[in-house]
């Protein structure tokens, strides 16, 4: 739910939303040894809590870009970006970085480096591989397990932290099938999980090529192109042909490119 109360201070009728997670303020980015990438251009956005958010387009569109500014990874050139409210950030990738340890190590040290007391971590350690339903594998060298495997440890090692926000950036998109699906699953459950310490559902973005992927987890779907956001709907509304084509012909072509 949205709520939205006057903020202190303001011109009439402006407002703030007491939910809001991440918020962007035409944001600019660019990368490349000279900055000669104009990687983000002019991006204004409001994620609330709980809002499960797919970012889809063309590739290099800017999703990852995007992704990652979300996270504060990257410098913006010009613009702002806000957390209004202290947000545990946790971020998915395509291919998860797994070091030459165990899995059970794996998960204990990035509780440790998140702040977590080295004496706390095994038991969190193992609550997370219960919840992923990988204990049989905690003894495992983490790099030698399969695709499917390393990203549902590199999904309990983010669910150890509880966060509020889940940043994925093509979380299945290297998997085949079957871990494609078990691993949607978890995301789903995720989103759905009020995080232990939270008060907040938690708050998904999630980059995908996967449209079928998008219609079965987003609630809202942004569509980015040469890094502008052409059009910003309801998941509902982005899958209507004829609302999107009037909304967003560029959008609107993307979709049937990607479904014919
Ligand atoms: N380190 C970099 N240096 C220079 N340009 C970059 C760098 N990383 C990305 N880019 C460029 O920035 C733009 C956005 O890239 P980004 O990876 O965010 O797109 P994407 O939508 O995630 O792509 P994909 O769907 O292929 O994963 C692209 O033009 C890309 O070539």
């Amino acid at each position: 739910m949205r709520i939205e109360r006057p903020t202190e201070g303001s011109a009439a009728g402006a407002t703030v939303r007491q939910d809001t997670v991440l918020e962007l303020q035409d944001v600019n980015v660019s990368l490349g040894p000279a900055a000669q990438v104009e990687a983000l251009r002019n991006i204004t956005l409001t994620i609330d809590a709980g809002e499960r958010v797919a970012l889809v387009g063309p590739n290099g569109c800017g999703k990852s870009t995007l992704l990652r500014t979300l996270h504060g990874l990257l410098p913006i050139a010009s613009g702002q970006r806000r957390v209004p409210q202290a947000s545990r950030i946790a971020m998915l990738f395509q291919r998860p970085h797994m070091l030459r340890m165990s899995v059970r190590r794996n998960l204990q040290l990035g509780l440790w480096l998140s702040g977590v007391p080295w004496v706390q971590t095994r038991g969190r350690a193992q609550q997370a591989l219960v919840r992923v339903d990988l204990v049989h594998l905690a003894d495992r060298n983490g790099r030698a397990l399969s695709g499917g495997q390393q990203q549902r440890v590199a999904l309990a090692r983010a669910w150890a932290l509880q966060p509020d926000v889940w940043l994925l950036d093509e979380p299945t998109a290297s998997l085949d099938p079957h871990a494609k699906r078990d691993v949607e699953a978890l995301i789903a459950d995720f989103g759905d999980e009020l995080p232990a310490t939270g008060r907040r559902p938690p708050t998904l973005v999630l980059a995908s090529h996967n449209l079928g992927q998008v219609k079965r987890l987003a609630s809202r779907v942004i569509y980015l192109e040469q890094g502008r956001v052409l059009a910003d709907l309801p998941v509902h509304d982005f899958f209507n042909q004829d609302l999107l084509e009037q909304r967003s012909p560029q959008a609107s072509a993307f979709v049937k490119g990607e479904t014919t």
